[in-house]
């Protein structure tokens, strides 16, 4: 799986850019919107050199990119994975740049990584790593200038070393240069499910119009942050979890996985397949999980692992992609003919900035809210983004995900047009 995604990498970005082309088809765009939004701004390339707990250095390879600043600060999270590249980087930068236009955040997108499987690492080595990322990229974060949260492999644990760090460099505590953070340490609540919280909740408010309503069967690629807290939404609502997977294998039943008992597996560190044999859950290969019969297919993992080989034998009626981009475009071709709806990756995880946004208005306010503030007003931006997506997906007759990039477009265009002939960028 890991050789599949390296290599398509090479073209991810040129991919990524055919999204922003058919939507601008649907707009009276002037050219000049799109020549700014064709490539990303500024990428800062570091190696960062650690001691290990051998006494030996490495090396790792990091970049942050700023793809974009015209709606505010770049936002957008730091991944930890052995297979990052600077082109990966730069495509989810893209990505946040409509993310937070769908949803109307006053912000533009970033992103940024580390290429090292955490997985290797001691704990002390992690958080030496975690610290080396901020020393290098001190100078381009900042609460007003681009804000760093969690991604693939990274948590509010790491989020909290760098926040540290940072405080350590400027000699000054500024908890608003980056959010995904521990409690105790200014971070939000209700950021930790935010990304899953934030598909359930447009499912939900969607449910009629996909046709999915009753007892879903739902299967969930990817059982990590994303993952593990819409099956566990999902679940509480009545559904049945029929099938998970992680990066070391599958489980599938027909009748409904026994959550609690995935949960704890996972916290205990075994994969989801250490399940086999039980309750009637058998373990299949990973590239089984997208052909299970169910009503809501949830990608949860990385970048296209739904593509042309595997999305004919799709049997679900609706796509939740929490992945960034888990969906190539010829994927959403069969998809579409095939009447299987694909609610789309900007929208669909845009929970997770959502509340990111909320920590950061927090943190500047230093006044903090209750959880269920924090859910309604997550609800109230998803189901109004939602709706309008959904409204011009119907008026235009299109994908909805074409319809969350003309949606997203035409928000960028009017601020880069309202920036006047020199547009601004923070360097
Ligand atoms: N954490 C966040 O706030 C947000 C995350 N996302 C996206 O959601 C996706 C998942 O992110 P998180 O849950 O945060 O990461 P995570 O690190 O918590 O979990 C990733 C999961 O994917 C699994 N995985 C890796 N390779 C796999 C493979 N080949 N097949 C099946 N599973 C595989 C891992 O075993 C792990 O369970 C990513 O695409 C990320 O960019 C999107 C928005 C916000
Ligand atoms: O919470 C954030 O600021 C960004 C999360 C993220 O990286 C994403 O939505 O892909």
């Amino acid at each position: 799986m890991e050789e599949r995604r390296l290599m398509k990498e090479s073209s991810i970005l040129d991919v990524a850019l055919t999204r922003l082309d058919d939507a601008a088809r649907h707009l009276q765009i002037h050219g000049d919107v799109l020549e700014r939004l064709k490539y990303p701004r500024e990428t800062t390339k570091v190696r960062l050199m650690i001691r290990m707990d051998d006494g030996s250095r490495k090396s790792f390879l990091a970049w942050r990119c700023r793809y974009d600043d015209t709606r505010g600060p770049t936002k957008g999270g730091i991944r930890f994975h052995p297979a990052s590249t600077a082109e990966e980087v730069e495509t989810l930068a893209f990505w946040m740049t409509f993310k937070c236009a769908v949803m109307n955040l006053p912000y533009g997108g970033g992103k940024g990584a580390v290429q090292v499987d955490p997985r290797t690492l001691s704990k002390a080595e992690l958080e030496r790593l975690s610290r080396a990322y901020v020393q290098a990229f001190a100078r381009i974060i900042g609460p007003d200038r681009d804000i760093p949260a969690p991604d693939v492999y990274t948590n509010a644990m790491i989020m909290g070393w760098m926040a540290d760090e940072y405080a350590s460099i400027v000699g000054q505590c500024v908890p608003a240069v980056i959010t995904g953070k521990p409690i105790a340490l200014g971070g939000s609540l209700g950021r930790e499910d935010a990304t899953a919280r934030g598909g359930y909740y447009l499912v939900r408010h969607l449910a009629r119009e996909l046709g999915l309503q009753g007892r879903m069967r739902v299967a969930v690629q990817g059982f990590g942050n994303a993952g593990q807290f819409i099956a566990s939404l999902l679940a509480e609502d009545g559904h049945d979890i029929v099938a998970v997977s992680d990066s070391r294998g599958a489980l599938h039943c027909p009748y409904g996985l026994d959550l609690r008992a995935l949960l704890r597996a996972k916290a205990a560190g075994l994969p989801v397949s250490a399940l086999a044999g039980q309750g009637g859950a058998v373990a299949v290969a990973p590239e089984e999980l997208v052909a299970v019969d169910c009503d809501l297919l949830v990608p949860a993992a990385l970048e296209n692992m739904i593509d042309e080989e595997n999305a004919r034998r799709i049997r679900a009626r609706a796509v939740l992609e929490l992945a960034n981009g888990p969906v190539t475009p010829e994927a959403d071709r069969i998809l579409e003919q095939a009447g299987v709806q694909v609610l789309p990756d900007i929208l669909a995880n845009a929970g997770g900035v959502t509340v990111s946004y909320f920590e950061w208005v927090q943190n500047r306010q230093g006044f903090y809210w209750t959880v269920e503030e924090v859910h309604e007003r997550l609800r109230a931006i998803v189901e109004r983004e939602g709706l309008q997506v959904w409204a011009i997906a119907q008026e235009r007759r299109v994908p909805l995900r074409t319809a969350a990039y003309i949606h997203a477009l035409s928000r960028l265009a009017s601020a880069i047009e309202a920036h006047g002939t020199q547009p601004f960028f923070t360097s």
